[in-house]
This record gives C-alpha cells, structure tokens and sequence, in this order.
C-alpha cells in the first residue's frame, strides 16, 4: 500500500510541476488520475453497498463459510480493478519520465539526461578506476542552412545529423542534444586514439547527409568537435565540460570542420 501512496503522490507532485504544464501528456495524466480517484470513490461506494448487504444476508442465515467466500470475492475483484489502475498509473508514469529526459525534434537524450550520465561516468569512475572521453560537437555555419534554405530544412539537418551521430556510436556511448546545433558525445572505457577513430567515420557519414538534404551546389555539412579525456574521479564536471568547450572553441577557430582535444 504504501508503494501505490507513494506512486500517486509523484504523479501528482508530476501534475503540479509546472515544468510539465504544456508537457502534451500532461492533460492526459490529468484526466487519467481523476478517472483512477472517480473510480476509487466508486469501489468505496460499492464497499459500502456490500457491507450493507452483506448484513443482510446475515439476517436470511447464511452460513459464516458462506459470508466469507462471498466478502472474499468481493475483496477480490476490488483488488484486480485497483491493481489494474495502478499499472496504468505505472506505465504513464514511466512514460512521462523516459519523455522528460528526450529531446523533442531529434528524439535524443537531452541535456538534463546527459548530465545524469556524465555525473554516473565520474561515479563508475570512482568506483572501478578507467576513463572516458567526452566530444562537444557543433554544426559549422549552421545559421546559414536556416538563412538560405528555412527553418524547416535546418530542423531536418538536425535530426539527420542526430540519428547518423546516434548510430555511429556503441549502445554503451550516449549521443545527446545539447543544444542548438550542438552534441555531446560520452565515450566510457575510451582512450583519445579510439575516439578519433569513431570521429573520423561520424564525419563522414555526415559529409554524406549534405547531398541527401541540401541542394546541389550547396557547401557540405561539417561538424566541429572538442575532445577531452576525464581519468581523475575528483575532478569538477563543470572543468570537464569546459575543457571540451574550450577544444570546441578552438577547432571553430582554427577553420573548423577539425577535431581539436583539449
Ligand atoms: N532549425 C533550427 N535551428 C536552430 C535550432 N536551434 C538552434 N538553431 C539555430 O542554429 C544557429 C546557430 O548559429 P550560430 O551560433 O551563429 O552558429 P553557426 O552558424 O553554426 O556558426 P559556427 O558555429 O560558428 O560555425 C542559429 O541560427 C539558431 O537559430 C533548432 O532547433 N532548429
């Protein structure tokens, strides 16, 4: 009992952030959640109806062996309709949680999800020693594709570079949006060498997009990159981050559409 409390007060600590307020499942979990307390108002009421009846029945002289099979499977069916409810409550719940950490135009990990990963990585890091590379990548130029092509067109770039970048990586890597025009790339168990090598294919493989989307004559896609090693546990993530910024920051200065390591 005091798991299906505690579900029904997330959800509706859920329902009352107003983070999730234009969230498209937030009015559906609205109704949902009322539905599931109009129907436990009824099988209260219901309760109360067998109760009464079953006094009665006590007065026609049933047997006591009797009373408790019909109390038995009356418990019984108010049990399946509430666990049904709660499995329901469950999966939108589980729903709601795997959306919030997604990116909506890509369907990627968004930056809140990355970050959750990139804090475990230092933590595993801790635990069990290794390293992991981190890759900051942003699309050159990429307000030029806007400004010359639409939005629309741009949105579409992004969501190919994001699925061509999330393919290209192991099940164990996280490709994330983590903003804009930029990607963040955690590498666990990886070494810059191995790294470089993954990034000379995902450059490729977006240099291909460019005559998939783009019309003919127009410059290529190319991302730049920041690269950086992480082997020390204690260190802050903010410098982590800031060391594979700094990385990005050059390679857009040194011409772009490189991979600089910081
Ligand atoms: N279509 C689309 N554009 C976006 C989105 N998010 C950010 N942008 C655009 O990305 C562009 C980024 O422009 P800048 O920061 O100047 O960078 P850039 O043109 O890529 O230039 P460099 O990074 O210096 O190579 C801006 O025009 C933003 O409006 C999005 O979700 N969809």
């Amino acid at each position: 009992m005091k798991q299906h409390e505690e579900l029904e007060s997330r959800i509706e600590t859920l329902l009352a952030d107003p983070a999730y307020a234009d969230h498209p499942l937030h009015e559906a979990l609205a109704s949902l959640f009322e539905r599931y307390r109009e129907q436990t108002r009824q099988i209260e009421r219901v309760s109360r109806i067998a109760d009464r009846y079953q006094d009665a029945e006590r007065d026609r002289g049933l047997s006591y062996a009797a009373r408790y099979q019909r109390q038995l499977r009356q418990v019984e069916k108010i049990v399946r309709i509430s666990d049904r409810y709660q499995n329901m409550l469950r999966d939108m719940n589980q729903r709601l949680h795997w959306l919030s950490s997604r990116d909506e135009l890509t369907g990627l990990p968004n930056r809140r999800h990355a970050l959750v990963r990139l804090r475990e990585e230092l933590q595993r890091l801790g635990r069990s020693g290794g390293q992991f590379c981190l890759t900051l990548a942003d699309v050159d130029h990429f307000k030029s594709i806007n400004d010359g092509y639409g939005h629309d067109v741009g949105d579409r770039v992004l969501g190919a570079i994001a699925h061509g970048l999330s393919e290209g990586v192991r099940d164990y890597d996280v490709c994330a949006r983590w903003g804009g025009e930029e990607f963040l790339l955690l590498f666990p168990h990886s070494s810059i060498e191995e790294v470089q090598s993954v990034l000379v294919r995902l450059r490729r493989q977006v240099g291909v997009l460019s005559g998939e989307l783009l019309p003919a004559g127009a410059a290529g896609l190319t991302l730049s990159f920041g690269l950086t090693l992480c082997r020390d546990a204690a260190e802050p993530l903010d410098a982590i981050l800031q060391r594979a910024d700094q990385a990005l920051y050059q390679a857009k200065g040194q011409g772009r559409d490189c991979v600089v390591i910081g």
